[in-house]
Parts: structure tokens; sequence; C-alpha cells
């Protein structure tokens, strides 16, 4: 950098906070209102990756495939065509649109091929930030519109994409740092690119992952994240309306409740943020003086119970062999074939002959596609009689001192009274206690827990 900054920050904005112009000029009142703020990261605006997931299946009729056309055009034609001058990009939205368009029909002769699908799922993020910097310069504002692909360096796993950390790294600095020294630098989060220039995806909700790596790579001081919350709350708002918003948590914490379920922050957040000893802030775009959630390496109150996460749509898999009677390695190989399918692990209990195991679903692709195939089973059928349930909610309760603290498996298990609980999972973690419930059950036990372990 040529100038160091005083204070360096990457602020996030999500799909709802660049769903339209008025939503635009809130995330443009913010960017102004603070000067540290250099680095802007964007999401498609709300509904339009949903539909280039559509799009991009390859399964529509030549009707439907239209129509998402027609809608995505809208939403962002609705941006473009209230700005004060439309034509400096209309062109290269344009673009972008009949892009959408010539992939969507190459995907329909050519269904599942995925370098075409993550370039088609790129295209809403790449909307945004052109929009998203136009409304800047409208403001005066010195602001640029960079491509995220010439610094998120990926593998070449289309669809959930694992980025290469040190490549981030270098190539921040190299490409980023001067840019970030003399303007407002926009980005698109969710997207990247392999070795060879081809376009990634880091899989669904994953520009939080993205801002939180393009601050690690900066070495930037905080990260917001703008939504359309004003925090992180004890639960998901619209699950527990008493739900209250928490001012501090320690990054231990945080990282439980997105792993355990809680939208507002993607998983993979909260890892680079660690490594860079980057703060973590979480507020509303609409009202961002109302404050939010900051997240620190250390914070000052560790109360044993700090909230609640809801999973849906859990699957949990049993493995049934007689040969793990008294054996070695039969875990050793189960986990190797999972990993093979690059499924990762989330809960796991054992029996004499038997484990259960639940899936992170926060691992499924860009394009929603199911974890559990054909392949993934057969692989499995020579070690093991598997039995795969669905229609599960993985409950978790979330605080400090989870397992050293007596009396909390009574009082959860007392507020669970008459709920059928599939399986418990605790003690690998201070920090939680896990449980799996059915799904149609899966709101009234958060909310019951909610009352009886965080009351007002
Ligand atoms: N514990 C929680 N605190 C706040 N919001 C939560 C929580 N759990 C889930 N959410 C949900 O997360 C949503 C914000 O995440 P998301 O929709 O991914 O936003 P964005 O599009 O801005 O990335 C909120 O509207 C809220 O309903
Ligand atoms: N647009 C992508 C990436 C993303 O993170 O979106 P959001 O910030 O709105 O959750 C998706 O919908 O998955």
């Amino acid at each position: 950098m040529n100038e160091r900054l005083s204070t360096l920050s990457v602020a996030k904005f999500g799909g709802t906070s660049v769903a339209d112009l008025p939503a635009l000029n809130h995330c443009a009142d913010i960017i102004v209102s603070d000067p540290s703020v250099r680095l802007v990261v964007v999401s498609a605006a709300a509904g339009v990756t949903n539909r280039l997931v559509e799009l991009a299946s390859g399964t529509l009729d030549e009707t439907r495939r239209q129509l998402l056309l027609r809608e995505v055009a809208a939403i962002e034609y609705a941006m473009l065509d209230r700005l004060d001058n439309p034509s400096a990009i209309a062109a290269e939205l344009d673009g972008y649109l009949a892009e959408m368009d010539r992939l969507s029909q190459f995907l329909s002769q050519h269904p599942g091929e995925v370098e075409s699908m993550d370039r088609l799922l790129s295209m809403g993020e790449r909307c945004s930030s052109l929009l998203m910097t136009q409304v800047l310069l409208q403001r005066k504002m010195a602001a640029v519109n960079f491509d995220a692909c010439l610094v998120v360096r990926t593998d070449d796993h289309f669809g959930r994409a694992t980025p290469e950390i040190g490549a981030i790294g270098r190539l921040a600095r190299e490409q980023l740092a001067p840019l970030v020294a003399h303007q407002v630098v926009v980005t698109q989060g969710f997207i990247g690119s392999d070795n060879r220039g081809r376009v990634t995806t880091l899989g669904r909700g994953g520009s939080d992952f993205s801002a939180a790596l393009l601050a690690e790579g900066l070495g930037a001081d905080n990260l917001a994240i703008w939504t359309d919350v004003d925090g992180i709350y004890s639960c998901d708002p619209r699950v527990v309306s008493r739900a209250r918003p928490i001012q501090e948590l320690s990054f231990n914490e945080a990282a439980e409740m997105a792993t355990f379920g809680s939208k507002v922050l993607h998983p993979a957040t909260i890892l680079p943020a660690v490594r860079s000893g980057t703060s973590v802030f979480v507020g509303s775009t609409r009202e961002p003086e109302k404050g939010g959630t900051w997240i620190r390496n250390r914070c000052d109150s560790k109360p044993v119970f700090r909230a609640l996460s809801l999973r849906r749509h859990q699957t949990l898999l049993t493995c049934h062999s007689l040969n793990m009677l008294h054996a070695q390695g039969f875990l050793a190989e189960l986990f190797a074939i999972l990993a093979r399918h690059r499924i990762s692990v989330d809960l796991i209990t054992t029996s004499e002959v038997s484990v259960a195991l639940t899936l992170d679903q926060t691992g499924s692709d860009s394009s929603g596609r199911a974890l559990i195939s054909e392949a993934l089973l057969e692989e499995l059928s020579p070690l093991c009689r598997v039995e795969v349930e669905q229609d599960l909610a993985l409950v978790a309760v979330i605080g400090n001192h989870i397992a050293h603290t007596a009396g909390i498996g009574l009082k959860v298990l007392e507020a669970m009274a008459g709920s059928n609980v599939r399986m418990i999972c605790q003690g690998a973690s201070a920090h939680n206690l896990c449980f799996l419930v059915g799904e149609e059950e899966g709101e009234s036990v958060v909310r019951r827990l909610h009352d009886s372990l965080l009351p007002e």
C-alpha cells in the first residue's frame, strides 16, 4: 500500500441490502459515513441467485427459462433505470443479462456442465457490483468495480470451491492493496476462479466467506456484515419473537452459531477472522444507528446459555456393521469414503455395532445438489448396512463452560419433556449441546428452550 491507512474496514452487503435502488442508497450512506471502509463486497440482489440456480439446472422448458430471465432482468433494470446516468453502465449490464441467456441455453443442451453453471451463478454478483459502484460514483466518491476472480483463488471444485488462502493473501496484497489506498473498491462475494482462470463459486451464502477471506488477505482491522437484522440475536427472530440482540460474542460462540444454522453468518466466515484477528461486526443496512453485534477473540461476558440455533432438513445416517465389534479401522474406512464424496460430518454417536452421524448441509453446493448420492450408498454397502432418516431438525444450545457446568443436561431435557429426542451430542466442545428432533417439532422445541434457558 502506498499510503498506510490508519484503519481498514471491509463491508459486505447481503442480498436484501442490494435488492433495489433505495437499498443500494442505504449501503452508500454507510460507506460514505465511514472513511475506513475501503473494500465493499456485494451479494447478488435478493432472489437473483435462486433464479440463476434454477436456470443452471438445465432442465427447464423454454417458457420457464424465458420467464426467469425476464424476472432477473426486471430486478436489475429497476435499479439501472433509476440511476442518474444509466447509460454509463447499461451496455455492461446488458452484456451480463445476455450472458445469462446464452449460458442457460447452453445448459439446457448440456445439463450438469459444471463450469458453465458456475459462470452463470456468478452473474448475479457481477450485476450488483456494477450497480453499487455506479451508485458510489454518483455520490462523487472515488470508486472502482473490481473482479473478485483476480484475487479469490480457489480449487476447481465447481459449485463449492475451496479457497487457496496463501494465493488469496498474495493476490490481495499485489492487486487490491494498491487500489484500496486511493479509492473504495467494490467487488463480488461468492465467486472466485481456479488457477486456469475458470470461474468458481464458494457454495450458497458464500459472500460472507469471500468478505472474510479478502479482509484476511488485506490484513483489515474490521469486517462488517451488513444485512437485514440489527445484529446476531439469541435465536433467529423469525422463529422466536422474543429473541434479543447480542452486543458482543466470542469467535467461538459465533462459529458455533453459524455452524449450527444461524443463517446470519456463513459458517466459514469466522475462521479467516480468527486467523487474522479481524473483528467482525453484524448490523442492519437499513438501520445502522441501532448498532449491532461485535464478534471478537475475547469478550467480557461468558454466559452458560447464550443462544439457540435451529437447522432444518437434517439427514441422519446410521451405519450398522458387526465388523465394527472390537475391530480397528472401521471408522477410518467410513470417513475415508465420506471424504471422497466431499461430505463433512457434524454430529456423531457410536454404539458397539453402529455409528450414527448427521451430515453437514452447509456443505451443499451452489446448485443445492443432494449430498447423499447413489454412488455414496453403493460404496458404503460392502462396509455396512446404511439407514437414512430425513426430516429431522438439529437444535443447538450455545454458550460457555457447557461441558463443565453441573445441571445443564437436566435443565435442557426438562424443557424438552414430551419431545422425541432422536440423538444427543455433548462433550466435544465447551460451547454447545446439540440434539436432533423431528422436523415438525424443531420450532416449538426452540421456543420452549428459549423461554426456559434465556428468559427476559
Ligand atoms: N441468531 C440469529 N440472529 C439474527 N438473524 C438470524 C439468526 N438466525 C437466523 N437469522 C436470519 O438470518 C437472516 C439474515 O441472513 P441472510 O438472509 O443470509 O442475509 P443476507 O442476504 O444479508 O446475507 C435474518 O433475516 C434472520 O432471519
Ligand atoms: N448470492 C449468493 C451468495 C450470498 O452469500 O448471498 P447472501 O449474502 O444474500 O446470503 C447466494 O444467494 O447464495
